[in-house]
């Protein structure tokens, strides 16, 4: 993971068991656990790493995280044994030395900078406090809190009960989701893709916050609607559900591999009423359909960090070259998706983003720019005062989601 500084942890960690099928499963799972502890601690280890005077090697870090966090049975100098062949070296003098000085200590230390002890980059850390401002601590906590596993049942296909009933009858008991009309949330981990509710197109894994963009969007039966960034179609699925499949709705994007993710999903799920457009450069398609779409949805790439409790790794990665980057490029989707609203029509923007400068920053902006938006003024009958001023920022600590921002403009002209 160190090495490959730019590729997804989990990625990493599929790559690496696949390559290695002798691991066992229990081995897998063991293996993972730790790795996930490290990464989720790794700017505390580092911390106290530094503080004792050891350089912060993948190593060091395990050993640090199993003196700091003891479990019964598993003191760094019984795991670290060579009798076993997968097992690693025993630990030097050095090393026993550090297990010894750290064991017991809080994981988070008093000393710790800000940054440090909440687990972001240093870069980043005032663009939290101007967008959490007093709640800061707790709204990061939650963000590195353990994700729910949330599913968007199909109203193509069954109602909330009947799917309950259904995951019920595979072992798994899922109640209604507070926020989403459709939503279920299962509790822990559980295998809900081999469930026959699943395979047959009755629930999708989707994330409520996710599926309150699709609310958001407010796309009807009859409708003309683009989902300008669509990837593997998660939003346009759910779209299509509340154009309960009449209307016509293309999904675009400029990548081939996601678009050809749709196909199965949107397959499985029972949509008639959905296109792909593959988005190349120099595009003719999108000019020629100027002005004419009910609903667009901007589902814009963003810097994920709504999204940090899936996955921990991804603030660390993040540099502020990336926001920069991201920040080009959502404000020309912007201004290239919203000339395909029609007057009258609404524009979705949404990121799973927490990031002012990537949410009401890039809408504020945008509207200066295009005096023919502005903020709805009725927003779709979502939980009272959810949305502000046109615009839902959900978060973890508040609402339970990930992190998404949608804001619900409206062309005037
Ligand atoms: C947040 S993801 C979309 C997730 C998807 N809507 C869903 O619900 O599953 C952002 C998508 O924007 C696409 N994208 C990046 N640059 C784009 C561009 N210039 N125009 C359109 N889509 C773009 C990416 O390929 C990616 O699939």
């Amino acid at each position: 993971m160190e090495a490959t500084p730019r590729r997804p942890a989990d990625a990493v960690a599929n790559a690496f068991f696949r390559e290695r099928r002798y691991i066992g499963g229990g081995d897998r799972r063991a293996i993972s656990a730790r790795v996930w502890t490290v990464l989720r601690h790794w700017r505390h280890l580092a911390w106290w790493l530094d503080r004792a005077g050891a350089a912060a090697t993948p190593r060091a870090r395990l050993i640090a995280a199993l003196a700091l966090m003891p479990q019964p049975g598993e003191a760094p100098q019984d795991l670290f044994v060579s009798q076993d062949r997968y097992a690693p070296q025993p630990l030097s003098a050095a090393e026993r030395d550090l297990a010894t000085r750290l064991r017991g200590q809080a994981m988070v230390h008093p000393d710790m900078p800000r940054a440090v002890r909440l687990e972001v980059p240093d870069w980043l850390l005032p663009r939290l406090e101007e967008t959490f401002g007093a709640d800061l601590d707790a709204e990061v906590a939650a963000l590195a809190g353990e994700a729910t596993l949330d599913l968007r049942v199909n109203l193509l296909k069954t109602t909330r009960a009947e799917a309950a009933r259904l995951l019920a009858a595979d072992g798994i008991m899922a109640e209604p989701t507070g926020l989403s009309p459709w939503g279920l949330r299962v509790p822990g981990r559980q295998p809900v893709t081999a469930t026959a509710a699943f395979k047959s197109g009755l629930v999708e894994i989707q994330d409520e916050g996710s599926q309150i963009v699709v609310a958001a969007a407010d796309a009807r039966p009859g409708m003309r609607v683009l989902d300008y960034c669509a990837g593997a179609a998660g939003k346009t699925l759910g779209m299509a559900m509340t154009m309960e499949n009449r209307g016509h709705i293309v999904a675009c994007d400029v990548s081939e591999p996601r678009l050809e993710g749709a196909v199965r999903r949107l397959r499985r799920a029972g949509v008639h009423n959905a296109e792909r457009h593959l988005l190349v450069p120099g595009d003719r398609w999108a000019r020629r359909r100027a002005a004419s779409f009910d609903r667009v949805l901007v589902d814009a790439p963003c810097t994920g960090t709504g999204t940090w409790r899936r996955n921990p790794d991804a603030r660390l990665r993040l540099t502020e070259q990336d926001l920069a980057e991201l920040m080009a490029k959502q404000a020309d989707i912007l201004a290239t998706a919203s000339a395909l609203v029609r007057p009258g029509g609404r524009l979705v923007y949404a990121t799973c983003s927490i990031l002012r400068e990537e949410n009401q920053d890039r809408i504020a902006s945008f509207l200066r720019a295009s005096p023919h938006f502005r903020r709805a003024e009725t927003v779709p009958d979502l939980a009272p005062d959810l949305a502000q001023d046109g615009m839902i920022a959900l978060s973890p600590l508040r609402h339970g989601t990930d992190g998404f921002f949608a804001a619900i403009l409206e062309r005037t002209a």
